[in-house]
């Protein structure tokens, strides 16, 4: 039996950031000022845009950082020092943090969170809001992507069986649920979230009435809505047939929604479905699909004329399939030095995408006033005040060839205040807020960037006063290792 109680997130951490923290408290340094930033550098599925998902619950765990009893216990037993595991008691997280929404649209290199904290802090939490971001960002994305091929049918979230465990499934339908999806199977989700629930039911409960028939009249005797699953035995002999004539026999006192197909060709089934309802008069009844769904299938199905009006989407979505982690880091990007100033941090590679943008940062989207659709995000140093320029140079910071000017536009402030000094001064939206966010958003984007196979670069740019500045800092930065240098 365990002795330690498993009642904080505050050890949901690498120890080496524990390590770091315990040095930078030993030199003094642990209170020192540093400003980083949350990224990932690619996107994932080889999608045109990401969907930013996980604030809620980064909000939470800020909201509640603190190390309890139990976790100061364990940190002693594993042989930290009196004085340190006294100085984690007292921490609290103290620091400002400006994010994106929930449900904001967006891109490689831009700052989804910014942190500015006292450096012990802004280290302890790092792990936490990067598992946290990576997933849940991952997923509303997948969910998103989905929505993109079926366009206005339903998709239902099915997938808490086939979840990397139990907050895997929980906030992936929440994710799932903010990329597009329109209710989930998850009661627990639909308790904790307030997200739409519904449900038809397994072949289990055919199985146990042993035939089609006795189960569908069964299942209608107790519950009003109903949607038959008729793939059990035979779908077009005995599944839809037996639902026919549960829907007749019952009339008004069910309300018939429809059938859920689980296996078999389901273009063809679909088709036959359909015919087979439309004869009885239930041209309204709804076919429900389910069976590995993701993008390319229902793609295919729909290519291939099926008849399906509402999907069910499990295991491929919740688990990410195709891609199983979204690479987020989280980079100090500027630190307090030893006058009290702020001063830029960069970090150098051979690969130029792993080479960090310096400086406390903004980030804009430039949203053209005739179209109403967006140019680009722009990235800007704090300092920076774009929206009173009346004309934009936006450049590729890597091909910065690839220029152009933009005039008649409107800065918008992709960043919101979550926390001041460690006041939290953000209301969270609730769930269908953040969908519908999500959806105004899509808008702004051109098609090219939305479509699933091969979609456009969509333009992240560097203010040029940003990008003389993270070259001045790579010049200045080899210029000092150099000195070090054997
Ligand atoms: N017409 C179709 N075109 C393309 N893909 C299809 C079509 N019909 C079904 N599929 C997909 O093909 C796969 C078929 O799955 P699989 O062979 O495992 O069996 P199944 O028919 O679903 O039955 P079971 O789940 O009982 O094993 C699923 O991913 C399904 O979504
Ligand atoms: O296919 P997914 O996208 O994951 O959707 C969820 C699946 O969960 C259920 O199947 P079940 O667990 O009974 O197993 P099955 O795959 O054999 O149908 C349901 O019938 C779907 O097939
Ligand atoms: O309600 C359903 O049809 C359902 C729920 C979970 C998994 N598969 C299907």
């Amino acid at each position: 039996m365990n002795k330690y109680t498993d009642d904080s997130y505050a050890l949901h951490t690498d120890l080496y950031q524990i390590n770091m923290a315990e040095s930078y408290w030993a030199d003094n340094i642990h209170d020192k000022k540093s400003v980083f930033e949350l990224y990932f550098r690619k996107l994932p599925f080889g999608n045109g845009y990401a969907v930013f998902a996980g604030l809620e619950r980064v909000i939470n765990f800020l909201t509640n950082f603190q190390f309890s009893e139990s976790d100061l216990e364990y940190l002693s037993d594993l042989g930290y020092q009196k004085d340190y595991v006294d100085y984690l008691k007292t921490i609290r997280f103290t620091g400002t943090v400006r994010a994106m929404k929930e449900g904001e649209v967006v891109f490689g290199n831009e700052p989804l969170l910014r942190i500015e904290a006292p450096l012990a802090e802004a280290q302890l939490i790092e792990t936490a809001l990067l598992n946290i971001v990576n997933y849940q960002t991952l997923i509303a994305t997948k969910a998103s992507r989905i929505i993109q091929v079926t366009g206005d049918a339903p998709v239902m979230e099915f997938g808490t069986r086939r979840a990397h465990e139990f907050d895997a499934a929980l906030w992936g339908t929440r994710a799932a649920y903010i990329g597009g999806f329109i209710g989930t199977s998850n009661v627990r989700a639909g308790k904790r979230f307030g997200l739409p629930v519904a449900g038809t039911h397994a072949h289990a409960f055919v199985q146990a009435y042993r035939d089609d028939y006795t189960a569908f009249r069964k299942y209608a005797e107790r519950h009003k809505d109903c949607v038959f699953l008729v793939d059990t035995y035979d779908t077009l002999r005995s599944g839809v047939p037996a639902a026919i004539k549960v829907a007749k026999e019952l009339g008004d006192k069910i309300n018939f929604i429809g059938v859920r197909l689980d296996s078999g060709d389901l273009a063809y089934l679909s088709k036959e479905a359909r015919r087979l309802l439309d004869e009885a008069g239930y041209t309204d009844a709804k076919i429900y699909a389910s069976s590995d769904l993701d993008e390319y299938t229902i793609m295919s199905l729909k290519a291939q004329g099926a008849k399906i009006d509402v999907w069910g989407v499990g295991t491929k979505a919740i688990t990410a399939f195709e891609q199983p982690a979204l690479g987020a880091v989280y980079k100090m990007v500027s630190i307090e030095d030893e006058n009290g100033e702020m001063a830029d941090t960069i970090k150098i590679s051979s690969s130029p995408e792993k080479v960090t943008t310096p400086g406390l940062k903004n980030i804009y989207r430039i949203i053209n006033n005739e179209t109403k659709k967006s140019e680009g995000d722009y990235i800007t140093l704090a300092h920076e005040q774009p929206w009173k320029k009346d004309e934009l140079y936006m450049f590729h910071p890597v091909h910065t060839y690839l220029a152009k000017t933009v005039s008649n536009f409107t800065a918008k402030d992709l960043h919101v205040n979550i926390f001041n000094q460690g006041e939290l001064v953000y209301d969270c939206p609730s769930v269908q807020e953040i969908q519908s966010y999500l959806k105004q958003q899509l808008e702004l984007l051109w098609d090219e960037y939305k479509r699933s196979l091969n979609p456009a670069d969509y333009p992240v740019d560097l203010s040029r006063v940003c990008w003389e500045n993270k070259m001045k800092n790579i010049d200045k930065t080899k210029k000092h290792i150099q000195k070090y240098e054997r």
